[in-house]
């Protein structure tokens, strides 16, 4: 699901097609974009974007100078559900077909199974019972697809029928919408299937949010860890991939997790006393940003949400004060300073740091090391707490919902951002593999008459990533159980392995970066991975328990 939805770069075509970010920002100025759930929608305040479409790797095009030589009056007037049912499939055609629905206001297309999405940052008034009533109990295609409810219904029947497993992918950039889709199918789900507790479930999200998600240049509510939610019964959380740089740095007109702020506004007098707690503005770990308010976004409010999902998932008073107490030991360590004089030998002797220089940065990475790993082992006991309340004792039919954060290219990209764009990279290449390579496998099997459809294979950036034994975090990971290991000697150990793989960029002038051509655009990382601090953490991870 992209801004026009990522899965439009899953045609068939290269070079693929996305609606660019920047052209629709007038469209949702700060001015326009609530927070959470935006206000009702009216077409008074509806301005019609623009878009623009960029090939990946070549100059702009605007969707109105698009050649339209071979589009039939029809396909320019007419707006498709079924974007299969096109006559005339082509670049041009699936673009103008997206924006003239959505300037019907109709945001969801098909492409066979796949749904596309273009986020309005207005709620639309479709996701009432009367949809739901709608479209329960019919199959994809049977419906207009003005609902993700066809796309989670056609999930919904097949598992009864086929009794086996089936899976939801969302996808796109940062801020497309794949959090509220998922939130609206478990909404749906629920609607529909009365035999969960419904109650807890739609208490889980805003619990995961307050914890899990933070203000970024892109989205005020962006996820920073990766959901696998499993709709059995009941629902059950995996989360993973929690981004952990965030506890400890946020860059400028960004901020750290939602909780933080929301504890700071929320938390009784009495209690903020008691742990010695000062407003937000006053702590290192959360005061980097610049501003620590969300416009639209009442942290007090969201506090006393949480508090009551809290209730409602059975947390006890005795757990709720640890939460907090423990929260509040993060932003208390965040605050403390390190000066020169202050070096400890028995530090340097115990990580084996011969440099008294490199012993101060080693205190603030020891420093902010223990805060990522207690805030991150709070994070996981509260997954599994969660699970515990709502994770059925026997195993049945399940529809999974993968949520993780979309491909990212920011002004600095680090080793959180190889990270994500990894894991956005194997989902495309999961993509890949079901859409082609398992149906023209299908093909040649059955000895189907078929025309071979060209698809760009993305198993070689994969393996620039990962690969054994010289992948790039296979290259991290050596280097990490060296003490003596710096950024330095793990970019010159990438250099050295993939200096001629053509996905690798080196960069000319001798600058620490590197940089990978992914499917979705070329992304420059800055090689600030800090390796001697991912060693740290390694240490500590293991010497700190919950
Ligand atoms: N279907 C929708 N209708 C109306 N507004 C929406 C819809 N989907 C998303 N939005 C708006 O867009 C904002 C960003 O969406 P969301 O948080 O789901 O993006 P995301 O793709 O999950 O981003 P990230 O990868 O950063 O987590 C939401 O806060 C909401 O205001």
């Amino acid at each position: 699901m992209g801004y026009v939805d990522q899965s439009a770069m899953y045609n068939s075509y290269q070079p693929s097609l996305y609606v660019d970010h920047a052209e629709m920002e007038p469209f949702y100025g700060q001015e326009q974009l609530s927070y959470a759930v935006p206000q009702p929608f009216t077409t008074e305040q509806f301005k019609v974007p623009r878009p623009q479409v960029r090939m990946f790797g070549q100059e702009r095009l605007d969707v109105q100078t698009l050649p339209p030589p071979h589009m039939s009056p029809s396909i320019a007037l007419n707006n498709q559900d079924m974007m299969l049912d096109m006559q005339e499939m082509h670049e041009g055609a699936v673009l103008l077909n997206i924006k003239t629905r959505f300037q019907r206001e109709l945001i969801y297309t098909y492409i066979g199974s796949i749904l596309v999405s273009v986020n309005p940052y207005r709620m639309y008034n479709i996701y009432g019972t009367d949809m739901v009533l709608l479209y329960k109990g019919h199959a994809l295609g049977e419906n207009p697809p003005n609902k993700l409810n066809a796309l989670t219904n056609s999930l919904f029947i097949i598992p009864k029928v086929l009794f086996c497993f089936f899976y939801l992918l969302f996808s796109g950039e940062s801020g497309s919408g794949k959090t509220e889709a998922t939130k609206l199918v478990l909404r749906y789900l629920a609607a529909i299937q009365h035999t969960s507790n419904i109650a807890q479930q739609v208490c889980t999200s805003p619990l995961m949010e307050s914890f899990g998600n933070a203000k970024t240049v892109r989205n005020d509510n962006s996820s920073r860890f990766g959901k696998y939610i499993e709709v059995f019964l009941e629902k059950f959380f995996n989360s993973y991939l929690l981004e952990k740089s965030r506890i400890v740095f946020q860059a400028k007109d960004e901020r750290n997790y939602h909780i933080f702020y929301e504890m700071l506004a929320g938390l009784p007098s009495q209690q903020k006393r008691a742990f010695y707690l000062q407003d937000a503005e006053t702590y290192y770990y959360l005061n980097q940003g610049g501003d620590c308010g969300i416009t639209g976004k009442n942290d007090a409010e969201d506090y006393r949400r949480l508090v009551a999902a809290m209730e409602i998932l059975h947390f006890a008073a005795e757990d709720q004060a640890s939460i907090f107490r423990v929260l509040a030991s993060i932003l208390h360590l965040g605050n403390i300073f390190f000066q020169r004089h202050e070096v400890c030998i028995w530090f340097v002797i115990l990580f084996d740091v011969v440099s008294p220089l490199c012993a101060l940065a080693c205190f603030f990475g020891f420093r902010d090391a223990v805060a990522k790993i207690l805030y991150s082992l709070l994070f996981h006991w509260l997954t599994e707490k969660i699970n515990s309340q709502v994770y059925p004792h026997q195993h049945t039919l399940s529809i999974s919902i993968l949520d993780i954060y979309g491909f990212e290219d920011l002004t600095f990209n680090s080793f959180e951002q190889l990270c994500i764009n990894y894991a956005n990279e194997y989902l495309q290449f999961f993509f890949n593999r079901i859409i082609f390579r398992e149906e023209q496998e299908e093909y040649s099997r059955e000895q189907v008459l078929w025309q071979d459809i060209p698809f760009s294979d993305n198993q070689p950036c994969i393996d620039l990533v990962a690969a054994k034994p010289h992948g790039i975090l296979r290259i991290l990971d050596d280097q990490s159980c060296f003490p003596q290991a710096t950024d330095h000697t793990f970019l010159q150990k990438c250099h050295y392995h993939h200096v001629h793989n053509p996905l690798y960029i080196k960069p000319k002038m001798p600058t620490p970066e590197f940089g990978i051509k992914h499917y979705a655009g070329r992304v420059t990382y800055q090689v600030c991975f800090h390796v001697i601090f991912v060693h740290l953490h390694n240490y500590f991870q293991d010497s700190i328990k919950f």
